[in-house]
């Protein structure tokens, strides 16, 4: 078993524009809303069986959804966490997607699962290569702290500690931005990965009953039509038992803030076309980049604030 882990090599964000990748940066993604349950064995495998049909489907970009190994509570948080860092006999679900990655020749954006590094809890998104190499591991930045009276409440931060800073890495289907679910609420990540040439933002989530009909496709469209590049989200399934209720409806969103593809609440696999060619076209179409008026309103520039960040 590989067992390659470069956690020093996660965040190390190139600082020129990426060449577009190989195809034409045409290719499939698979956006796979998994079934949770309070089993870890089987959530692992049957996550392996879900991305071993998406690539024989033709999917090389794999999404996986916030927190897929585990019930989405805080006090599942430290019995499921992993010990990524220590390697894939302490991290069997990482061991998982990383072997399926290597077997399949696929890129994994393997949505997020509980770690336990040095003290602490993280939710965390670990990318793997087609070699099965962990090529950068995200750790949510913003906590999921909110308190809807009569709704929601979750205080992720009474377990949790956040990640401390923006995960960027290139890959064999371009260079990729994450953020995990509360993440994609802050427009100034989503700018800062566009500025630093991302192709295309992954976002797994588990948005809820309430903040999900209300914001889910809002944000992902914002983040992408402000942007003008592919978003991607992956959600859970929905379980109605669960004690929290993903809203499901997993998505593609396109750089024109169109929906390429997406799906309802139940478990399935959406294969979408990724074209980075499109981003290309409407941003020539369009071209805010060069049009935006940064001696009006800089209030933060970006690229400085990636290079000092990473
Ligand atoms: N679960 C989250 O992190 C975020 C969410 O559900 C929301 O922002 O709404």
């Amino acid at each position: 078993m590989a067992s390659v882990f470069r956690p020093e090599t996660a965040r190390q964000p190139p600082v020129e524009r990426p060449p577009t990748p190989p195809n034409g940066g045409r290719y499939k993604i698979a956006l796979c809303q998994l079934a949770v349950t309070p089993d870890k064995e089987r959530n692992i495998a049957h996550a392996r069986s879900v991305i071993e049909a998406a690539a024989d489907n033709g999917a090389q970009l794999i999404l996986l959804p916030e927190i897929w190994n585990c019930p989405y509570s805080n006090d599942s948080f430290p019995v499921y966490a992993e010990d990524i860092d220590a390697g894939f006999e302490a991290s069997p679900s990482s061991a998982m997607l990383s072997n399926v990655a290597r077997e399949k020749k696929l890129t994994i954006v393997g949505g997020s699962i509980p770690e336990r590094s040095n003290g602490h809890l993280y939710n965390t998104c670990c990318v793997f290569d087609k070699d099965g190499e962990l090529k950068a591991k995200h750790r949510k930045v913003h906590l999921f702290d909110i308190d809807i009276p009569g709704k929601i409440t979750f205080k992720e931060s009474d377990v949790l500690t956040a990640g401390d800073g923006p995960t960027i890495v290139d890959t064999d289907v371009g260079r990729i931005g994450v953020g995990i679910c509360y993440d994609i609420r802050f427009p100034e990540l989503a700018m800062l990965y566009a500025a630093r040439g991302a192709h295309i933002i992954c976002y797994p989530g588990a948005f809820n009953m309430t903040t999900g009909p209300a914001h889910w496709e809002l944000l992902q469209k914002a983040r992408a039509v402000d942007n003008q590049i592919y978003v991607a989200t992956c959600a859970p399934a929905r379980d109605p038992s669960a004690g929290y209720i993903a809203w499901g409806h997993s998505t593609l969103v396109g750089p024109f803030g169109q929906i390429v593809a997406t799906t309802e609440h139940e478990q399935t696999t959406v294969i979408a076309e990724i074209d980075y060619s499109q981003t290309e076209k409407i941003r020539l179409n369009m071209p805010l980049e060069s049009q935006r008026r940064g001696d009006l309103y800089n209030l933060v520039d970006v690229t400085r604030h990636a290079s000092h960040k990473t």
